[in-house]
C-alpha cells in the first residue's frame, strides 16, 4: 500500500511535555481521513507538523513519497491548508484575498479562483470586504483559499467549527465532491463524531497526543453492525447458556450485566426463551446498530470523550 502521507513516530514536546507522541498515521491517496479527538488531544499540533508550520521534536513525515524537511517548498505548494482560524486581509474583498494567496503560492488562474468561490457557495460578495463577512462566510472563504491552487492534499483543522447545520452539510458534500470527482485527498480534524462518521473513509482517533486507533469506516460499518444487547442479572450463567445451549461464539461480555451478541442468525425471541428456561433474569433485550460512536466508546475510555 502506498500512502500520500505517512508519519513515523512523530513526536512534539513543549517544555519537556509530549503533546504528540509516537504518531504513526497512514493516509491513502484519494480518501477523506478523519482526525477525531477531544479538544486538546493534539490534533492541531500534528497538523501543524504535517504542514511544516512547526518542527517535530522527533520522528518523520513523508508526503508524496518524499521526506518533509525544513526546505520542502514544492511539497507545500501541492497542499491546501487551514490550521486553526483562517486569517485574511480584512479590508480586501474575497477575490482580492484569493488573488494574493495564489500569487504568493506561485499558482495563478482566474478560473480556479472563480471555481473555488463557486464550490464553497460564496455568492454576491464582489463589493464586500472580508471584515463584513460572517464567521460561516469566513470559514467558506478559508476553504476557497485552500482549494484555489488546486491542491492534491487538503489539511483542514476543524473546518466545520462555527457553521450552522446547512453550512456543515454543504461542506460535507463539498469534501466528498473534491475527493470523489477531483481525486483530492483530505485530512480533516473534528471533535464531532457524527460528522466524521458521515464523511470519513478512515478515522484516526487521537487521545492525549497518541494515535490510539486508525481504522476504516468500512470495517466499523462491516459485518458486526447489528447486534443484540442483553442486560441480565447473571452474566456467567448467560455465557454458559450462549456457549453450551445456543452454540453462540460471536459475542462480547461488556460488563457484569451486559452482553452483546453479534450472531445474526439468533433472534431476540430465541435468546429470551433460552434465558428464561435457564432461570436467568433479563433486565432488557434490544437489537442495536453499531456506529462510530459505539466503536469510539468501546475502544476508548468513555469518560474522556466529549460527544457533541
Ligand atoms: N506552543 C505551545 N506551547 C505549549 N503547549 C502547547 C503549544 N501548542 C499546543 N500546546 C498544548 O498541546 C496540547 C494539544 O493542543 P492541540 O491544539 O494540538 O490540541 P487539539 O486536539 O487541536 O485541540 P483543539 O481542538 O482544542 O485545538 C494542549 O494541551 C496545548 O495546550
Amino acid at each position: 500500500m502506498t500512502y500520500i502521507l505517512q508519519t513515523s513516530q512523530l513526536t512534539k514536546s513543549y517544555n519537556g511535555k509530549e503533546v504528540a507522541s509516537g504518531v504513526d498515521m497512514h493516509v491513502k491517496q484519494g480518501e477523506i481521513y478523519g482526525f477525531l479527538g477531544p479538544n486538546g488531544a493534539g490534533k492541531t499540533t500534528i497538523m501543524k507538523m504535517i504542514t511544516n508550520l512547526i518542527k517535530p521534536t522527533s520522528g518523520d513525515i513523508e508526503i508524496f513519497g518524499s521526506k518533509l524537511t525544513d526546505t520542502s517548498v514544492e511539497v507545500l505548494k501541492r497542499m491546501g491548508t487551514i490550521i486553526e482560524y483562517p486569517i485574511f486581509y480584512e479590508r480586501l474583498t474575497a477575490r482580492e484575498n484569493l488573488s494574493l494567496h495564489c500569487e504568493y503560492m506561485g499558482y495563478y488562474d482566474d478560473k480556479a479562483i472563480e471555481q473555488a468561490l463557486e464550490l464553497v457557495k460564496l455568492h454576491n460578495i464582489d463589493n464586500k470586504k472580508v471584515k463584513e463577512f460572517s464567521l460561516g462566510m469566513k470559514q467558506r472563504l478559508g476553504i476557497a483559499r485552500a482549494i484555489s491552487t488546486k491542491p492534491e492534499l487538503l489539511v483542514l483543522d476543524e473546518p466545520i467549527n462555527g457553521l450552522d447545520p446547512v453550512g456543515i452539510k454543504d461542506l460535507r458534500e463539498l469534501f466528498k465532491l473534491l475527493c470523489r470527482e477531483y481525486g483530492v485527498t483530505l485530512i480533516v480534524s473534528s471533535h464531532i463524531l457524527a460528522e466524521m462518521e458521515q464523511m470519513a473513509d478512515t478515522i484516526g482517533i487521537i487521545q492525549h497526543g497518541k494515535l490510539v486507533k486508525e481504522v476504516t469506516m468500512k470495517s466499523i460499518n462491516g459485518e458486526q453492525t447489528e447486534y443484540i444487547e442483553v442486560m441480565i442479572l447473571d452474566v456467567k450463567k448467560a455465557v454458559y447458556v450462549l456457549e453450551e445451549k445456543l452454540k453462540v461464539r460471536n459475542y462480547k461480555v461488556f460488563d457484569e450485566r451486559t452482553i452483546r451478541i453479534y450472531d445474526v442468525d439468533l433472534t431476540q425471541a430465541e435468546l429470551s426463551k433460552a434465558f428464561v428456561m435457564h432461570d436467568i433474569g433479563i433486565e432488557s433485550i434490544n437489537k442495536k446498530h453499531s456506529s462510530l460512536e459505539e466503536y469510539f466508546l468501546n475502544t476508548m475510555n468513555e469518560k474522556e470523550i466529549h460527544i457533541s
